[in-house]
């Protein structure tokens, strides 16, 4: 008899790989169809196998400041536009949503908690405190390819005093450009990423985190990034990344 735990694999394996599942990691047939963007934010009810509906983590709280609520109501704005006649309809940009944790809602989920710890969470979410560590939030641009995230580090990313972390910065740049690449291309991991750090984040500022596309070969997806002020006219970090598409067992070990 199958033991409970290798059934529970199976099924999320089955849910990752089936065409008809279209998930965080699968939002390349989104991108290709004419309402792409408008299933990204219901797609924990209606396509994605979670079982119950999870908190969005990047939606404003109290410890937002003015800056990062600022930006945000401008990329929110440009998610909807206004027809001639004044109706409202989708425009070019979207709102990832952005989960702590995405096995506690999958079917099987029970099981792998057997597996893979119960207590896993998001590196990026994973500190309660609003504002202590990583706040952000992404908006994508599916005309574009290219997404921007608007980041504010907190209190705990300090690296030289006053000032973040250059892990903290990898963090951000690996998700935001691994949000992106998976967008574009389904299941992916981080292969290579280069950063060249140009000048110092100061701890607590606004940060804007623009990724690109560059080019996809095969099973390789090239992406660029570049970290600035929110009035762009400052240069903190480029990067360069390459993520590979994968098949969804490579990360059970099957
Ligand atoms: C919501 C939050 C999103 C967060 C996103 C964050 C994403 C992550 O951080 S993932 C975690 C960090 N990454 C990892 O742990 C990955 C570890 N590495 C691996 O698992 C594997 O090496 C993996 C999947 C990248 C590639 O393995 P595999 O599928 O066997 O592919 P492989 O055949 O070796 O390589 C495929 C192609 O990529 C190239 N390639 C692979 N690795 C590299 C590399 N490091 N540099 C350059 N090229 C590479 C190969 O040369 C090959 O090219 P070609 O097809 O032209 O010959």
């Amino acid at each position: 008899m199958m033991r409970p735990v290798a059934k529970g694999l199976i099924s999320i394996i089955r849910a990752f790989s089936n065409p008809n599942v279209a998930g965080i990691l699968r939002l390349q047939t989104q991108w290709n169809s004419p309402s792409a963007f408008q299933n990204i934010r219901p797609l924990s009810m209606s396509l994605w196998p979670f079982s119950a509906q999870p908190r969005d983590f990047s939606l404003p709280n109290a410890s937002w400041s003015p800056e990062m609520r600022r930006v945000y109501d401008h990329y929110i704005a440009l998610c909807e536009v206004e027809t001639i006649g004044g109706e409202k309809k989708t425009g070019p940009w979207r709102k990832l949503p952005s989960y702590n944790r995405t096995l506690k809602y999958a079917k099987g989920g029970t099981y792998l908690s057997k597996m893979i710890q119960s207590k896993a969470r998001l590196f990026t979410r994973s500190i309660k405190e609003h504002g202590a560590a990583f706040e952000y939030v992404i908006f994508v641009n599916k005309q574009e390819k290219r997404c921007v995230c608007v980041f504010q580090a907190g209190r705990l990313l300090e690296g030289p005093p006053g000032h973040v972390h250059g892990g903290a910065i990898a963090t951000m740049i690996d998700t935001v450009m691994g949000g992106l690449a998976a967008c574009l291309s389904g299941p992916i991991m981080t292969a290579n990423l280069n950063i060249s750090y140009r000048s110092p984040i100061t701890l607590g500022s606004v940060v804007l985190i623009h990724s690109a596309l560059d080019h996809v070969e095969g099973r390789k997806t090239f992406l660029t990034c570049r970290v600035t002020s929110t009035d762009e006219t400052k240069l903190h970090t480029e990067a360069t990344a390459l993520f590979v598409s994968i098949n969804v067992g490579h990360l059970f070990g099957t």
